[in-house]
């Protein structure tokens, strides 16, 4: 048992240590818990595509320190050889997935900061990408205890809540967007439990939802995918709230596949279906949910789960990564600026007007 449950924070996802950054391998939870060295671009490129690091707002910090690393990793090089360096190392993070747009969004602010100090030295320029990288991450934080608090005083006392995949600490800087509500709840004083789906084929629900719970001994089932329709069908659960990596400009909401199948369950059973969504994770650029690039992941991970093969061979397979769940599906966005009822384009350029 790994002790994270101390007062201030919850597991530290994404940490700086030494002058490089050092990320939890997301791969190998629950068995193992160890961190892994990052110190170039493509190294945390890597990272991120392979899922070492996953979740929306933790891509995004990831990628901030890709961007600072690469600057320190090019300390010594000629100044053209670092500009463009930098250049290409902005490229292969922005390559790594295409479905979180933390991702882009938190490029997108490196970039920036390295087109305003292109011109210093490289010590200068190397401070502020770090600055910035830190500041992504400890930002994270705090919207995440926003969004937590927000999200919790929507949740009675009792309330018996589904969550699918994992949006929690890890796969944020810490606290999580929908674990965080959970946090934010059990902070309040509230006696909730967590009914946790699995979420195939990564398994994120059963490796790493459930783990962040059972380390805080925040109550939590474990459930197969299958299952949730059934128990809502029993009047076993009182809301939804899962998390998302990218909410189109009218409100539809991409998360992971599985998502959207329960959506249509809990408007079936009148069950509220809550999306804890930091700003950073609404894309005003796209403008509905089929503008939205789906990343269609690997067929091993479908045909079973490292040396455990089951599926046929010679089977064809579909691995869509996720899926898009439209707004009026959706009872809320619970975001760090308050709470979206009945998401739609006018109420969220709204949110960002306020
Ligand atoms: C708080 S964002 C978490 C979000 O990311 C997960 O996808 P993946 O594990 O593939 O990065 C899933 O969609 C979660 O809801």
């Amino acid at each position: 048992m790994v002790d994270v449950s101390n007062d201030s924070q919850s597991v530290e996802t994404l940490r700086w240590r030494d002058g490089r950054l050092e990320m939890i391998d997301q791969r190998v939870l629950p068995a193992r818990f160890e961190y892994l060295p990052y110190s170039s671009a493509s190294e945390v490129a890597e990272g991120i595509r392979s899922m070492v690091v996953r979740g929306a707002p933790a891509i995004g910090c990831a990628a901030a320190y890709g961007v600072a690393l690469e600057s320190l990793a090019l300390r010594q090089a000629s100044r053209e050889a670092f500009v463009a360096g930098m250049e290409k190392g902005f490229e292969v993070l922005a390559a790594s997935r295409p479905t979180a747009v933390n991702l882009f969004w938190a490029l997108k602010r490196m970039r920036e900061v390295w087109e305003a100090n292109k011109q210093g030295t490289v010590d200068e320029i190397v401070d502020r990408l770090l600055a910035e990288a830190h500041e992504v991450s400890a930002e994270d934080v705090r919207i995440n205890r926003a969004m937590g608090a927000y999200g919790a005083a929507l949740l009675p006392d009792g309330a018996r809540v589904l969550t699918h995949c994992n949006a929690g600490a890890l796969a944020t800087a810490g606290h999580g967007t929908a674990l965080g509500v959970f946090r934010s709840a059990v902070e309040a004083g509230k006696r909730i439990s967590v009914i946790a789906d699995e979420t195939r084929p990564f398994l994120q629900g059963a490796r790493l939802t459930a783990w962040e719970m059972v380390q805080e001994k925040i109550p939590v089932t474990l459930i197969t995918d299958n299952m949730a329709g059934h128990l809502m069908s029993r009047g076993e659960i009182d809301a939804v709230v899962v998390g998302t990596d990218r909410v189109a400009a009218n409100g539809d909401v991409a998360n992971k596949i599985g998502t959207y199948m329960v959506a249509v369950l809990a408007q079936r059973h009148g069950i509220p279906f809550y999306v804890a969504c930091p700003l950073s994770t609404i894309d005003l650029a796209i403008p509905d949910g089929t503008a939205i690039p789906i990343e269609e992941r690997s067929a091993d991970e479908v045909t079973g789960f490292r040396e455990c093969q089951w599926a046929a061979e010679g089977v064809q397979i579909r691995n869509p990564a996720f899926d898009v769940t439209p707004a009026e599906l959706v009872t809320a966005l619970i975001t760090e600026k308050g709470v979206v009822t009945q998401p739609n384009r006018e109420n969220i350029a709204a949110l960002f007007a306020s």
